[in-house]
C-alpha cells in the first residue's frame, strides 16, 4: 500500500462523484483543496489521483520537476482508443520522438510565421454563421494533409462529427466504467459504438490521405506533415530505435485533431458569448480593431500589439472561462517531494489549472470578468506566467503558438466584421460550461449583425 498525500477518504471521494453524476465538477477540486492544502489525493474511478491545487504547486510540479511529472498515464480506455502511439498517450521513447518530430515539423510548416498564418487568414476571410469547429480543423487540414475542405463536403463533416464524438465521450459513466472493468466491452458493447466508431473514422482519413501522398511522394519538397514524416520514415528505415512507423503517423494526426479542434473552437464560443453579456467590452475592441486596421486590412499575429485590449481580452476569455475540468492528467517518472509532500513513482498527476484561474491571491477580481487582468497601467498587454491553459513543462501543449494566432485573427476578424447580440426576445443565456474532460458553452443562439462598413 503506498503512501499518497492526505485527502478525503475513499468512500466520500466516490460518493462526491457519483452525487456529481459522475462528472466532476471543478468547483469539488476548489472546495477539497480548502480542507486539505495544495496537494491532496482523491481516489478516482480505478486508482488514486494526487491534485496539484493553485498556482504555487502546479508550477512546482509542472515547471520545476517538469522531467519527473512528464509522464501520461495510460487508462485501460485510452490504452484501447491509442494503442500508446503518438504524442497524446505515449510515453518513453515514442512520446520524445514523436513529440519532437511533431515540434519541429509543425514550426517548419510556419508554425508562429508565415505559413500557417496564412492558412489562418483564409479561413478567417470566409466568416460564416458555421465558423467554429469546421474552421479551426480546416486549419489543421491544410497543415496535415495539404488541403482544406469546403466546410460541407461529407467527408470533412464526418471527421469533424467524429471528433466532437470522441471528446464527447471523455469523463463520461461509461468511459469511467471501461476504465474500471476493461473487459466490460465483453458483455455490453452499444455505448462503446460511437467513441470507437469516432477513432476508427479518424484513424482511416489519416491512413487514406498517407496512400495518397505515398503515390505522389514529395521527394525534396515537403507539402505538409504527412510528406515530412514520410521522409523521415525513410531516412530512418535502418535505425532500429526509430519509432516512425504507419501507426505512429496516424495516431499523430488523430492526435493533432483532437487536441486542436475542439479547445480551440470551445474558447471561440465563449469568446462571442461573453462579447453578447458584455456589449461595453465588444464596443471597446471593435474601436480598437477600426483604429488599428480600418475595415479591410488584412490582420496578422503580429498586428496584437496595436490592439492590446483585444489581446487582453482574448486572454481573459480563456482564464474566465477555463475549458479544461482541471488539466491534462500526468504521472510521475519517479519518487518525488514536492512543497513537502511525497508522491510515489507512477502517480496519476492532475495539475487543476481551474483552482489557478480563479485564485484570488492572482487576480483582482477572479470572479468577474475583466480584460484588466492581462493590462498594465498604461493600457499595455501583459503576459501572466499564471494562465495555464496550455499545461507547462515538458509536456506544454504543441499547438500553443498555432492556438494563439488562431484565436487572434478569427477573434479579430469575426468582431470587425459582425456586432454579436442576443436574439429578439432571449433575455439571458446560459453561462454554465458543458461539463467534461472540454468545457464549452451550452448550445446557444446569437445575432451576428453585419457592421456598416462591411455590409
Ligand atoms: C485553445 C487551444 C488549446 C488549448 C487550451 C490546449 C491545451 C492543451 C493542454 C492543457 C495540453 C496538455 C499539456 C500538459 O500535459 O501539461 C495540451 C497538449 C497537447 N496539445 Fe494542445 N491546446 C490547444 C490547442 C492545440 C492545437 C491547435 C494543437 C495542434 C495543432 C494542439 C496539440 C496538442 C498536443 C499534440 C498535445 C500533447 C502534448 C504531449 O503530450 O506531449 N493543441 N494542449
Amino acid at each position: 500500500w503506498k503512501k499518497y498525500p492526505p485527502g478525503p477518504p475513499m468512500l466520500l471521494s466516490a460518493v462526491k462523484i457519483v452525487q456529481c453524476g459522475f462528472r466532476i465538477h471543478p468547483d469539488i477540486l476548489v472546495e477539497t483543496a480548502k480542507q486539505y492544502g495544495s496537494i491532496f489525493t482523491i481516489w478516482g474511478a480505478s486508482q488514486p489521483l494526487v491534485i496539484l491545487s493553485g498556482f504555487e504547486a502546479v508550477k512546482e510540479g509542472l515547471i520545476k520537476h517538469s522531467e519527473i511529472f512528464s509522464g501520461r498515464p495510460v487508462t485501460p480506455f485510452y490504452k484501447a482508443i491509442a494503442k500508446e502511439k503518438g504524442i497524446v498517450f505515449s510515453n518513453g521513447h515514442t512520446w520524445k520522438q514523436q513529440r519532437k518530430f511533431g515540434l519541429v515539423t509543425l514550426r517548419k510548416l510556419g508554425l508562429g510565421k508565415k505559413g500557417v498564418e496564412n492558412q489562418i487568414q483564409e479561413e478567417a476571410q470566409q466568416l460564416v454563421e458555421t465558423f467554429a469547429r469546421a474552421k479551426v480543423s480546416n486549419v489543421i487540414c491544410a497543415l496535415v494533409f495539404g488541403h482544406r475542405y469546403s466546410v460541407d463536403d461529407e467527408e470533412f463533416l464526418k471527421l469533424i462529427k467524429a471528433i466532437e464524438n470522441g471528446v464527447k465521450f471523455g469523463g463520461t459513466f461509461f468511459h469511467l466504467l471501461y476504465e474500471v472493468i476493461p473487459g466490460i466491452m465483453k458483455y455490453i458493447s452499444w455505448p462503446y459504438k460511437t467513441v470507437f466508431g469516432a477513432a476508427d473514422v479518424v484513424l482511416s482519413h489519416a491512413r487514406k490521405e498517407t496512400e495518397n501522398h505515398r503515390k505522389q511522394p514529395a521527394q525534396h519538397d515537403p507539402r505538409d506533415f504527412i510528406d515530412y514524416y514520410l521522409l523521415q520514415m525513410e531516412k530512418s528505415k535502418n535505425d532500429p530505435t526509430s519509432t516512425y512507423d504507419d501507426e505512429n503517423l496516424a495516431q499523430c494526426i488523430s492526435d493533432l485533431f483532437v487536441a486542436g479542434t475542439d479547445t480551440t473552437s470551445a474558447t471561440l464560443q465563449w469568446g462571442l458569448l461573453l462579447m453578447m453579456t458584455h456589449p461595453d467590452i465588444q464596443e471597446k475592441i471593435q474601436k480598437e480593431i477600426e483604429d488599428a486596421f480600418g475595415s479591410s486590412q488584412l490582420i496578422s499575429y503580429q498586428d496584437r500589439k496595436k490592439a492590446p485590449y483585444t489581446f487582453a481580452t482574448i486572454h481573459e476569455i480563456q482564464r474566465f472561462k477555463c475549458i479544461l475540468l482541471a488539466g491534462n492528467p500526468r504521472e510521475t517518472v519517479q519518487d518525488v517531494n514536492i512543497l513537502g509532500s511525497f508522491i510515489p513513482k507512477g502517480t496519476t498527476i492532475v495539475p487543476d489549472v481551474h483552482s489557478v484561474c480563479y485564485d484570488p491571491k492572482l487576480w483582482e477580481t477572479p470572479q468577474k470578468f475583466n480584460p484588466n487582468h492581462f493590462l498594465d497601467k498604461d493600457g499595455q498587454f501583459v503576459d501572466r506566467e499564471e494562465l495555464l491553459l496550455f499545461g507547462a513543462g515538458a509536456r506544454v501543449c504543441v499547438g500553443k503558438e498555432m492556438a494563439k494566432i488562431e484565436l487572434f485573427i478569427f477573434f479579430t476578424n469575426l468582431l470587425r466584421a459582425f456586432t454579436f447580440k442576443l436574439p429578439e426576445g432571449v433575455k439571458e443565456v446560459n453561462t454554465e460550461p458543458v461539463l467534461g474532460l472540454t468545457m464549452p458553452p451550452h448550445h446557444y443562439k446569437l445575432c451576428a449583425i453585419a457592421r456598416p462598413s462591411n455590409s
